[in-house]
């Protein structure tokens, strides 16, 4: 396949490529100084990197006192700014560079912008520190105490003011804001009403000196601001080079995007260095469109809002391919085993306490569930008997029944057995034939009489038998019917609608992805909880084929189950992954192709979860990412959406989000797919069109 498709850019796909830079800085020396921004502004771009942030006062260096009074000094700045706009005049970037500009009779810490040789504006800072080891005020004139708003700098005349956003048309959802330092420091940081106004990338050229235990601060300060403002936030302190008379710097740069670290410097260190991340600008405008408190906060400050002024950059979209950015291959399992095991703590408390409390209120002390011996349902099992225990009920009050019928693997049915034994249930086995074969029978399907027709009836008289067994038990028990089907099976409709495992009184699992839920379960096992007797049959149940078990083997080789559902409707590594992207932040199917070809293409690079065994550590290359994902398509958009619209009720677990009608995912049963199809579509026919 040719990779110059436009699909093969980052660009293309809503990303950005953004740099800081921490160039070696010597002090009064603004030649030196230029001409280092010039090198590390050119590796940038050629590099892809459309926004390039250097750190506060870089042109004449910080930490110069009373020199800033020096006329020779700021004469020496502007011409450094003369030449650096000459010498960059080629490069499609935006630069944000610092430097004491005279304004109105006085001095300004400013932000200069650069693009395409021209000063495209000026942001003074708005708050300058006065306290402790800074003096600010001393030299500089505040952004508030400026009359004009337009500055003549370096031979052009420019905008000037705190309320300058960049944009680059062709560059969807790039918006650059600019604030200096401190002004992150206070409680309202200018580059808050920014992102109301529209800014995604927020950037903070900073000198911050370093004292113990304040990289941790600002790094908080930086991750917490891009969290609330639901925006990039890039932050460049000033390093080597900086006067240590009485401080010390650490080159300390940031890339933050919505709370969480894409790129960090590394300290103390004596050479120059460059940060790269590619941020996911549709994400974040993803996110503002769905949080609506967002835009309720751009309502209590239209006023202000409406004062902010939009430069136009003629910024052109590189075509860059190596995303720099890492993409979990799984985006419910965090691969840091520390991560991982807080989540399953919370999965699991989430779980049982949602079964407790409808217990309670339900007012039964017991619960009847269907063992097969799969994934899904010793998940629920086990949360069941934990909500057991946390109510000081014997294990016994759970009615477990294992309920084999014509496609029953031996293996499965000897899984759930022992399963159930080892966990001290009440356990019953229900042979679910009889009844399945009258229910044929009574419909006039051939294989009520015997013939090998196994089609989607034959299929559903089982599951139906099972779940009319189930709560007709309940009755009889006076208990409720404890629900296993997962998240990932609502997404695609894989389960039975009514009558049938789509139903019961209460669903744990109803907002837990597959890929999570083995997790779930090797994280039982590591806990020890249950002994080992419990943890071998676990371990068994891990390792057995993930099968509905409802069309018998041709070759009546029942040892193992005979329908593979991943055959059917992928691997849920990759229908997990889909599941995340579309419904979490509505991305285009292409991009999601495009995330998963970078999650998934090479087995070796990236972390894998902890504990996965080694042959489930696969690849996928692109035609099997586009072919899977379209059968996602099709499946969530198209003929699924009336299961989930009748869903019984579950705790929301993720943050990933849950399919319930009444919570994350409100959606008519009756649309089509025809527009997501019809995306994906053109992408394969335009790959292949290509070779
Ligand atoms: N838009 C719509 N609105 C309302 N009703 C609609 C509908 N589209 C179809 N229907 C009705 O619903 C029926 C289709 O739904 P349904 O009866 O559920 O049947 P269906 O979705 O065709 O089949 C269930 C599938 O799930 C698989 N399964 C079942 C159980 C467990 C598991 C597992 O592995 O965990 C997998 C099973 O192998 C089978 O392929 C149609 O026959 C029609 O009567
Ligand atoms: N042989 C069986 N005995 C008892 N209950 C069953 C049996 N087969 C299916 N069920 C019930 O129907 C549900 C759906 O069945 P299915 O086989 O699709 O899921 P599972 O076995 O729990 O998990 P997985 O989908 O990972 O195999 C099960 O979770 C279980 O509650
Ligand atoms: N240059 C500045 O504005 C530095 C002040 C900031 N509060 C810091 O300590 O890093």
């Amino acid at each position: 396949m040719h990779r110059n498709h436009p699909f093969y850019s980052i660009y293309y796909h809503g990303f950005a490529r953004l740099a800081v830079a921490i160039p070696a800085v010597r002090i009064a020396e603004p030649a030196f100084n230029g001409e280092r921004t010039r090198a590390l502004a050119r590796r940038a771009a050629d590099e892809g990197a459309v926004v390039v942030l250097f750190p506060e006062l870089g042109l004449s260096a910080y930490s110069n006192d009373d020199l800033f009074q020096q006329t020779t000094l700021l004469d020496a700045v502007e011409q450094a700014l003369i030449d650096l706009a000459a010498a960059t005049h080629d490069l499609n970037a935006l630069l944000l560079v610092g430097a004491p500009l005279r304004h109105e009779g006085r001095l300004f810490n400013c932000a200069v912008a650069l693009c395409s040789g021209q000063i495209v504006g000026v942001t003074p800072k708005s708050y300058l520190p006065n306290y402790r080891e800074f003096y600010e005020k001393r030299h500089f004139a505040a952004a508030r105490d400026a009359i004009g708003d337009t500055i003549s700098v370096a031979g052009q005349r420019a905008p000037f003011g705190t309320n300058i956003l960049y944009e680059a048309e062709a560059i969807p959802g790039l918006a650059v804001y600019v604030e200096l330092c401190e002004d992150l420091w206070t409680p309202l940081p200018p580059s808050t009403f920014a992102a109301l106004a529209g800014a995604t990338v927020l950037c903070n050229l900073s000198a911050s000196n370093i004292t113990i235990g304040k990289a941790d601060y600002r790094r908080a300060l930086c991750l917490s601001q891009s969290a609330r403002t639901i925006a990039a936030y890039l932050y460049s302190a000033a390093g080597l080079g900086e006067s240590t008379t009485d401080l010390a710097w650490d080159g300390h740069a940031l890339i933050c995007e919505n709370g969480e670290l894409l790129a960090e410097s590394r300290r103390f260190c004596d050479d120059e260095q460059i940060i790269f991340a590619d941020v996911d600008l549709e994400r974040l405008i993803q996110d503002r469109m769905r949080q609506t408190s967002f835009s309720d906060s751009i309502g209590d400050y239209r006023e202000r809002l409406r004062a902010m002024r939009r430069i136009t950059l003629p910024i052109k979209p590189p075509f860059v391919t190596d995303l720099r950015r890492t993409v979990a291959r799984f985006p419910y399992v965090p691969d840091d085993p520390a991560t991982r095991d807080e989540r399953c703590y919370e999965a699991y408390n989430i779980q049982v306490h949602g079964l407790i409390q409808r217990m309670r209120s339900a007012g039964v002390t017991k619960v009847v569930i269907g063992v097969s011996g799969g994934l899904d349902s010793t998940q629920a099992l086990i949360v069941a008997v934990r909500a057991m225990d946390r109510l000081g009920l014997s294990r016994q009050n759970v009615l477990a029944y294992t309920m084999p019928g014509f496609a029953t693997s031996a293996q499965t049915h000897r899984n759930a057995q022992a399963l159930m034994a080892a966990l001290g249930v009440s356990a019953y086995e229900i042979d679910i034939r009889p009844s399945a074969l009258q229910m044929l029978r009574d419909l006039g399907h051939p294989a009520g009489e015997g013939k090998p027709v196994y089609d989607v009836t034959f299929e559903n008289v089982q599951a139906g038998e099972r779940t009319s067994h189930l709560f007709r038990l309940a009755n009889y028990h006076n208990a409720i019917v404890v629900g296993t089907g997962d998240l990932s099976e609502l997404a695609l409709g894989w389960c039975t609608y009514g009558v049938g495992d789509q139903m019961s009184h209460y669903n744990v699992n109803a907002s837990v992805p597959k890929t999570l839920i083995q997790h779930l379960i090797r994280y039982v096992i590591r806990s020890g909880e249950f002994g080992g007797e419990v943890n071998k049959v676990l371990e068994e149940i891990l390792a057995t084929e993930i099968s509905p078990e409802l069309v018998p083997a041709a070759d009546n080789n029942d040892d193992k189950p005979a329908q593979r559902t991943e055959e059917i409707i992928g691997p849920y590594d990759l229908q997990d992954f889909n599941l995340y992207y579309i419904t979490r932040y509505g991305f285009r199917p292409s991009k999601v192709a495009f995330l998963a070809m970078h999650a998934w293409r090479d087995a070796d690079r990236g972390s894998w979860p902890e504990g996965l065994p080694e042959h489930k550590r696969r690849a996928y290359d692109l035609p099997i990412i586009l072919h899977w994902l379209r059968v996602f398509l099709y499946r969530f958009f198209q003929i699924s959406q009336f299961k989930r619209s009748a869903m019984p009720n579950g705790p929301k677990v993720g943050s990933g989000g849950s399919l319930s009608p009444r919570g994350d995912w409100r959606a008519p049963s009756d649309a089509s797919a025809a527009v997501w199809l019809a995306e994906i579509d053109r992408l394969i026919e335009d790959l292949k069109r290509q070779g």
